[in-house]
């Protein structure tokens, strides 16, 4: 057998020690609201779907084939956290293009203090689309108000940090179904 690395060792004890929040099952029927709120709203504009790189992979990737109308599909990048646990200075990766005239639905994997979603959105509208919705699979309950809300919301998640489902502990775990907090210093 091959000796487990060190990077292994830290995910398997990160996970051991993390909170299931929400189990792959919750996940999945969360999906199953949000898609069906979003065909009802959506269902006819024809919208141009832009999923937020890295986190809403995993989300984007499930919540598509379950919108059974005709879309167009691109990605943006925008990160302000890195790997770090506090957000920072937004950094564009990838911009929206192709945005004018469009009704936009943007695809993030949480909104936490909405500041990420909100420069999306703002840099959307400033581009021309004809409307810009949002949609975050998961929206972190914090004890203050947020700069956005989203439009459509998965599941709420607790004041942590969560991973999981697309989000990242430290890079790690973005593969998992459910989603976890991380545990909290003693
Ligand atoms: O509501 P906010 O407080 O602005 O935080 C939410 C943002 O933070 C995370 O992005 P991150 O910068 O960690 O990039 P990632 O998608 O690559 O994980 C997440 O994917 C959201 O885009
Ligand atoms: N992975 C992850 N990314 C975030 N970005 C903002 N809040 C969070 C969080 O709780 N987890």
């Amino acid at each position: 057998m091959t000796k487990k690395s060190s990077c292994y060792l830290d995910a398997m004890a990160m996970l051991e020690a993390a909170d299931e929040i929400h189990s792959p099952q919750v996940c999945e029927q969360a999906l199953q609201h949000m898609a069906q709120d979003i065909t009802r709203d959506l269902g006819e504009t024809y919208p141009l779907v832009l999923a937020v790189m890295g986190g809403a992979v995993v989300f984007t990737g499930k919540l598509l084939p379950l919108l059974k109308f005709p879309l167009d599909f691109d990605y943006i990048h925008i990160t302000r956290y890195g790997d770090r646990l506090q957000g920072g200075e937004f950094e564009w990766l990838r911009e929206p293009y192709e945005v004018a005239g469009r009704d936009v639905l943007v695809l993030d994997d949480i909104l936490d203090e909405g500041h990420t979603m909100k420069a999306i959105v703002a840099e959307i509208m400033a581009r021309g689309a004809n409307s810009c919705h949002s949609a975050v699979f998961a929206n972190k309950l914090l004890p203050k108000n947020k700069a956005i809300t989203a439009d459509y919301v998965g599941l709420d998640v607790p004041n942590r940090f969560v991973f999981g489902f697309g989000m990242d502990a430290k890079k790690l775990w973005r593969n998992l179904d459910g989603i976890y907090a991380m545990s909290e210093p003693d």
